[in-house]
């Protein structure tokens, strides 16, 4: 099977006009197919403080009204989705960008309401995934950009974090390439001290993870990762990897995940 790579980069980068240039910039050099996922959480924050909308969090997941749904349209499809593809273009990355209604590339399903109601939050299963369309944008060695927007098939958008989307995607095109999945940030990788990047921890299992989690050790937006990284490892993806985005390009940077 050939190789694939799926990056996904994060809202911390997306802030930061140096790294995130620098970052598509590596991104780029990288040979092969690939595809990038991007989140926006931070500017999505951001611009909705400006416009009365306030964010309302839960364990790394927004919980989503309609306001705050216009909002992430708004932000992630299109002012984010299209600035990236046209610096990936400045980089001659034949770059395409995508939301999930696009091509229909991913379908999701309301998140039931159990403790918390995210309201319009999507899930997408692996069925979810269009595997036949994305694989033939590769062929044509086109570079795929997805924005974390998804849709039901009936006309409604939905928000899906932007980890969930790539580890689903890395699940669904395990069964035609190589995937080997990286969530790129603004650390070293999973740290035992968030506050200090010489606390990297170079391999976590489902055993350390778990007793990393309920020593607090392991919070907010590290927790959507981790889970859907678990999940990705269990459904034939070959690699998974959460790194700094400055090191996209070492395949042996941040922390590796084990089962
Ligand atoms: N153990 C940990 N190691 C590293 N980061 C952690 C850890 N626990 C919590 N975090 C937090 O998770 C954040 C990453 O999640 P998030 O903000 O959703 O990332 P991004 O949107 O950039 O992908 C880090 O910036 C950090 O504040
Ligand atoms: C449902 C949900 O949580 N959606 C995320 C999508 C963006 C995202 O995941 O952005 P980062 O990767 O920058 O965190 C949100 O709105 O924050």
């Amino acid at each position: 099977m050939k190789p694939l790579k799926i990056i996904k980069i994060g809202g911390n980068i997306i802030d930061d006009t140096s790294r995130l240039l620098s970052f598509l910039k590596d991104f780029s050099a990288i040979s092969g197919a690939k595809i990038l996922i991007h989140g926006g959480g931070k500017i999505a924050s951001e611009l909705g403080s400006k416009m009365g909308i306030t964010a309302n969090m839960h364990e790394g997941r927004r919980i989503t009204d309609e306001a705050t749904l216009d909002l992430v349209t708004m932000v992630y499809a299109g002012l984010i989705n299209k600035n990236v593809v046209a610096k990936l273009q400045a980089q001659n990355c034949n770059a395409m960008g995508f939301s999930g209604a696009d091509g229909n590339l991913i379908t999701a399903t309301r998140r039931p309401a159990k403790e918390v109601d995210y309201g319009l939050v999507g899930d997408v299963a692996i069925s979810g995934v269009n595997t036949k369309v994305i694989s033939g944008l590769l062929n044509l060695e086109l570079i795929p950009v997805f924005s974390p927007i998804t849709h039901d098939g009936k006309g409604q958008l939905y928000n899906t974090n932007a980890d969930t989307i790539a580890s689903v995607l890395a699940m669904a095109l395990s069964e035609m390439f190589e995937v080997e999945l990286i969530y790129c940030f603004d650390k070293k990788g999973v740290l035992e001290d968030v506050n200090n990047d010489d606390t990297l921890i170079k391999e976590i299992n489902t055993r350390n993870y778990n007793s990393l989690k309920e020593s607090g050790a392991i919070a907010d937006g590290m927790l959507p990762k981790l889970e859907t990284a678990f999940q990705a490892l269990n459904h034939h993806v070959k690699a998974v990897r959460i790194m700094q985005a400055e090191e996209v390009a070492n395949s042996n940077a941040g922390t590796l995940i084990v089962k």
